[in-house]
């Protein structure tokens, strides 16, 4: 059964064309990735899923049910996790995620049960009286994330949850993610960290440009590159290269330069590594390391819109 169905979702802001025509389903129990790049129509779609922002075109349906017209029916089980933090400094972390749950309707003994075990599963059970103000970045996410989930929504849309915080509220939340999906929660995680999207989505979803270019498992999506190879040839500086004249070399197809890398995409079926390195001998680049890369998101990425994903 599908919790969720997208159809033909677009929208304008004036002539902008910021989500167009994106089509996609969820079932229940998933995790779905969706992954694009910063200004790709993520937080647009998510909004209107959400009800935060009006459809343009198309139709939005919860466990087959239009949400524009069963608006209640909607917001009761969704739950939103937004890109910027959005708490009361003034309130104590209870405080916090009793308002966000009494916002949806739960009230009394129920309304406080709730609100401690949704403190209690993002681990801020003991901080339960301390004022955010006193919490770190990532706390003040975890806080957020509780704010969201004590209504026990069906749907949890989560909005770049892990950008900007430390590595250990990083694990605890994608574990957080892990654990609600278990208890039967479905979600949706946008995110522009491909490794992240690997890690702990079951389909995934590539939105570029507001369009929808590749949707499916990591398997499937990763079968798109299955022709091609990914050559990473770590060197000492990338001042003399040339990307120009490595993209000349025959079955390459496109090179990026980062950091120190220079990442070759080529034709699987070629074998042009000596003439990669005796262009960058030529060159004088004093190459550290080389290495073929598995096929990952990046690969498929890069593939499809011919850029890398971290620009
Ligand atoms: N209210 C608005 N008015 C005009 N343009 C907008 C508005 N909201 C978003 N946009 C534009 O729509 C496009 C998609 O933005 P959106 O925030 O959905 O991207 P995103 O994929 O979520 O990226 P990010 O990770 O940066 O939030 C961007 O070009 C953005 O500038």
């Amino acid at each position: 059964m599908n919790i969720l169905e997208i159809d033909r979702l677009s929208k304008t802001f004036g002539d902008f064309v910021a989500v167009d025509q994106v089509s996609l389903s969820i079932g229940e129990g998933e995790i779905f990735g969706f992954l694009g790049a910063n200004g790709a129509g993520k937080s647009t779609t998510i909004h209107m899923i959400a009800s935060l922002l009006r459809i343009s075109k198309g139709e939005i349906r919860l466990l087959g049910k239009d949400i524009t017209k069963h608006a209640n029916f909607a917001k009761k089980n969704i739950g939103i996790v937004p890109q910027e933090i959005a708490i009361y400094e003034d309130m104590t972390a209870y405080e916090n995620v009793r308002f966000f749950a009494g916002l949806y309707g739960i009230r009394g003994s129920e309304l406080k049960e709730r609100t401690l075990e949704a403190l209690e599963f993002v681990g801020l059970g003991d901080k339960h009286a301390v004022y955010p103000k006193h919490f770190s970045g990532g706390m003040k996410r975890r806080l957020n994330i509780a704010c969201a989930i004590a209504h026990r929504p069906k749907l949890l849309i989560m909005d770049e949850p892990t950008v900007g915080i430390d590595p250990q509220s990083r694990n605890h939340i994608l574990n957080s993610v892990k654990k609600l999906n278990e208890m039967g929660c479905t979600i949706l995680y946008t995110s522009h960290y491909m490794e992240e999207v690997e890690e702990i989505c079951t389909r995934i979803a590539i939105i570029d440009h507001g369009k929808i270019i590749a949707q499916g498992t990591k398997k499937e999506l990763k079968a798109i590159v299955t022709d091609q190879k990914n050559i990473w040839i770590e060197v000492r500086s990338t001042e003399n290269a040339d990307p120009g004249k490595l993209r000349e070399i025959a079955g390459v197809k496109q090179v990026e330069i980062e950091d120190r890398v220079i990442k070759f995409t080529s034709d699987a079926g070629v074998n042009n590594l000596n003439k990669m390195i005796q262009q960058l001998m030529a060159d004088e680049i004093e190459i550290r390391s080389v290495e073929e890369q598995e096929p990952n998101l990046e690969s498929v990425f890069l593939t499809l819109t011919g850029r890398s994903l971290r620009d």
